[in-house]
């Protein structure tokens, strides 16, 4: 049998921890974190509101995501909202999300103004960015020294772990350096004068897509998978598509010059991707001494039981070690359609790193740096019993959440 099971997190997403003073950047102005938390509630632009039944609520959309919706549609500053959801205003101007990035290239899978290109300038301010076909090829520009880092997007809070990007990473001798959580805001986007009632079909990212299901049912149309949002933007703009629209960002919008039939077209309003920044090892960027670390790992098992899942928990545990992600997976062989051995490049094998393939598989999140008495203590527990334990890097926590201005 082929499973995934999903044990992470997403504490971290959904409620960021109250942030530590950083140095705010005036070189990246259009940048602000999108919610900061007091008492455990997020506090978008001040107001801390949380549903009756625990979920929080963003500027007035509701849990339900009905408030100041007509028929599920609200109407904000004259644009819809298609799922109910009002247009995320945020007054919270605290610039870029982190290091200085004068001088470094970040290579990211799509077309400028893709999600990815605004998490990577978010994370390293003054970046440049590169932009590449696909995330195997972001990957290989780090790899060959044509770039310094590569961005990858690797869960969401609506689809967990985007497994296909942890496959990706595992497969080369790359570290995590940073990571950065980006509120994702999808608009309808389609060729100036298109009205909604013209549109047939829709284009995007397949995860742009699944994330905005619900809508794109209600709206009747065809859906259409492409390589990246801004590409699908692109896509529209250069063949002249007067029958089709693509989900993308506000700003993606703004760079291609097309119209905004809707916004806040995602089916939850709290929408948030993750994405590490990975660079050659060593990692070049040091924790700083007053930031919080976190470490990353692979840790491969001979499988046949959940036991080991308990025992994973328990290194951690006992030494009062949160975890911020747990992710199981098991691809056994010849039951139902199994997925292929997860591929590890084991980078600390005698003479040259070597793929091994593994189908029993953790993707495990701490909180503490790698090197911590405590941690190591953790992992050398877990490498009794596992077959093999690879860190994928240890790095500064960031639980901010930033959004797209
Ligand atoms: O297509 C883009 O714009 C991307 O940056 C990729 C990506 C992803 O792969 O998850 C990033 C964030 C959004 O969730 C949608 C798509």
């Amino acid at each position: 049998m082929a499973y995934t099971s999903s044990l992470h997190l997403s504490k971290h997403l959904l409620l960021p921890k109250p942030n530590r003073a950083r140095p705010s950047s005036s070189r990246s102005p259009s940048f602000v974190r999108a919610a900061r938390v007091v008492d455990g509630a997020p506090h978008v632009n001040g107001h801390s509101k949380k549903a009756h039944n625990g979920k929080v609520q963003i500027n007035g959309a509701g849990a339900d995501g009905k408030k100041g919706a007509i028929n599920g549609h609200g109407v904000v500053n004259g644009k819809t909202h298609v799922n109910g959801h009002d247009r995320i205003h945020l007054s919270v101007t605290t610039g870029g999300g982190g290091q200085d990035g004068t001088g470094l290239r970040v290579a990211y899978q799509g077309a400028p103004g893709a999600y990815s290109e605004f998490a990577a300038k978010t994370a390293l301010p003054g970046c440049e960015t590169v932009p590449c076909r696909a995330f195997a090829d972001a990957l290989a520009a780090v790899d060959r020294g044509l770039v310094d880092r590569a961005i990858l997007p690797v869960e969401s809070t609506m689809e967990g772990t985007a497994l296909r990007n942890y496959d990706l990473l595992l497969r080369h001798d790359l570290v995590v350096a940073q990571e950065i959580n980006l509120f994702v805001h999808y608009c309808l986007l389609a060729m100036p004068g298109v009205r909604a009632t013209e549109v047939r079909r829709v284009i995007s990212h397949p995860m742009a897509l699944a994330h905005c299901g619900r809508a794109l049912a209600r709206l009747g149309v065809d859906r259409e998978p492409v390589e990246d949002t801004a590409g699908a933007v692109e896509m529209l703009r250069s063949n002249m598509m007067l029958d089709t629209a693509a989900i993308a960002s506000p700003r993606a919008a703004d760079l291609y010059g097309l119209d905004v039939l809707a916004h806040g077209l995602q089916d939850e309003s709290w929408n948030v991707t993750r994405f590490l920044l990975l660079s050659k090892p060593p990692s070049p960027v040091a924790v700083p001494v007053d930031a919080d670390a976190k470490t990353s790992m692979v840790v491969a098992h001979r499988g046949g039981s959940m036991a080991v899942v308990l025992k994973v928990l328990s290194a951690f545990s006992s030494r009062n070690i949160n975890m911020s992600k747990l992710e199981v997976i098991n691809n056994e062989a010849g039951v139902g359609e199994p997925r292929p051995p997860v591929m590890i490049l084991d980078t600390g094998a005698r003479g040259a790193p070597t793929l091994r393939a593994f189908p029993h598989v953790l993707y495990v999140d701490c909180e503490g740096a790698a090197d911590d008495p405590l941690v190591r203590e953790a992992i050398k527990e877990i490498e009794k019993f596992a077959v093999f334990v690879r860190v994928l890097g240890c790095y500064a926590a960031d639980t901010n959440v930033y959004d797209l201005q």
